[in-house]
């Protein structure tokens, strides 16, 4: 299968060609760009020397019919709402990992991204790819809106116990924590090197977009749930999330219940691991994989529990997910060339 890349040349796309470039069901994979047309690929990703080399492409979209069966758009937001529509008609799947196609409600797509959403008969086509909890629908998807990296940590943290009642809707509070990777290659000053070392620092206070997002999932899997609390901090490592969440529960369970909860939850899904008792993952235990971790503990005096879900940015966050996707709407093993390990230390 020939597959393409729209913005091979950002932290996503080239993530994606590091994945998908030793994919047994991909024979080719062909890399766009929109501002270096006829480059060498691996003059400017010297880790990837040992592939053969590529000459990036000019975005042509009657090329990319011709010779794509699927089109990956690791592109700013804004790009997709324009180029998407042009692959509706065509045999083209397309799985875009910005948030041009994941927020059902136009007008909130605009309120939180202060910027023009796409047309309504694209989004009504698009499908919500969080793997774990959208399968069915992934299976049959054209056009796939790959989850922000804080929805997905946040969100596999949260099905379990939202689904089934065990905590109060309303009650939800998240405290994430992300590396500079996620807001992706172009500097600017704020993520410059001096600014985010030795630094810690919260932004978009109340006003992240990925808000919308994780409402509109957990009220699909509780029509219950009306906000939640949500708040960014960018800390200085290169990649990772840790979503640190807290919420009422709505009975006394014991956490060995809701670890075993948990356990049966996610027992089809290879990409989650739950810890054991007494046990938390750490950002670098999942480093440069495709896997979330999530470890509990309730707090008995609250009657609140603390869940702590964490994922690589990159990886499950972003282009490991994305190739995830892609393996089940191909109808592949959904590992397939996802099974490394995290790197250690
Ligand atoms: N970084 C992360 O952890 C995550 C990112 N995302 C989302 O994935 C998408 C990509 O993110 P990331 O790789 O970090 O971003 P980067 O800024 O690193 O890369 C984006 C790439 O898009 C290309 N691009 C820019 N403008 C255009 C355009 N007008 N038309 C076509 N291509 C364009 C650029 O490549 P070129 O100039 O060569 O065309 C650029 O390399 C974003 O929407 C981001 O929000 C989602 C989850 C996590
Ligand atoms: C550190 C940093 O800035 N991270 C970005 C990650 C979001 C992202 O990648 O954008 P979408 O998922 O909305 O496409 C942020 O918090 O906005």
């Amino acid at each position: 299968m020939k597959v393409g890349i729209i913005g091979a040349t950002g932290y996503g796309g080239v993530e994606l060609y590091r994945i998908l470039s030793s994919h047994p069901n991909v024979d080719e994979c062909i890399l766009y760009s929109s501002s270096e047309m006829d480059v060498p690929y691996i003059s400017s990703f010297p880790h990837l020397a040992h592939l053969s080399d590529h000459i990036l492409k000019d975005i042509n979209v009657e090329d990319i019919k011709n010779n794509v069966s699927v089109l990956f758009l690791a592109t700013p937001p804004g790009v997709s709402k324009n180029l998407s529509p042009q692959f509706i008609e065509s045999d083209v799947k397309i799985i875009d990992l910005s948030g041009d196609l994941r927020l059902k409600n136009s007008e909130e797509y605009e309120k939180w991204y202060k910027r023009p959403c796409v047309e309504e008969d694209v989004l009504e086509k698009a499908i919500y790819g969080l793997s774990e909890l959208n399968k069915e629908q992934i299976k049959d998807a054209r056009l796939l809106a790959n989850p922000g990296c804080f929805p997905t940590a946040t969100l596999l943290g949260l099905a379990p116990v939202v689904q089934k009642g065990i905590m109060n809707e309303n009650s939800i509070i998240v405290d994430a924590k992300t590396g500079v990777s996620g807001a992706g290659r172009n500097a600017s000053q704020a993520f410059h090197f001096p600014e985010v070392n030795d630094n810690m620092r919260i932004y978009k206070v109340n006003e992240h977009q990925h808000i919308p997002e994780i409402e509109q999932m957990l009220r699909v899997l509780n029509e219950k749930v009306s906000y939640i609390s949500f708040q960014s901090h960018l800390i200085p490592m290169t990649r990772g999330i840790m979503a640190t969440i807290y919420g009422s529960l709505e009975d006394s369970y014991t956490t060995e219940q809701l670890l075993t909860v948990y356990k049966e939850f996610y027992k089809d899904s290879p990409f989650v691991r739950i810890r054991r008792e007494n046990e938390f993952p750490a950002t670098k235990e999942v480093y440069g994989s495709n896997f979330c971790d999530i470890g509990l503990k309730v707090d008995e005096r609250t009657g609140r529990v603390t869940i702590v879900s964490v994922i690589d940015n990159l990886m499950k966050g972003a282009a490991g997910q994305a190739v995830q996707n892609f393996n089940i709407m191909c109808g592949f093993n959904e590992t397939t060339g996802l099974q490394a390990a995290p790197i250690y230390p």
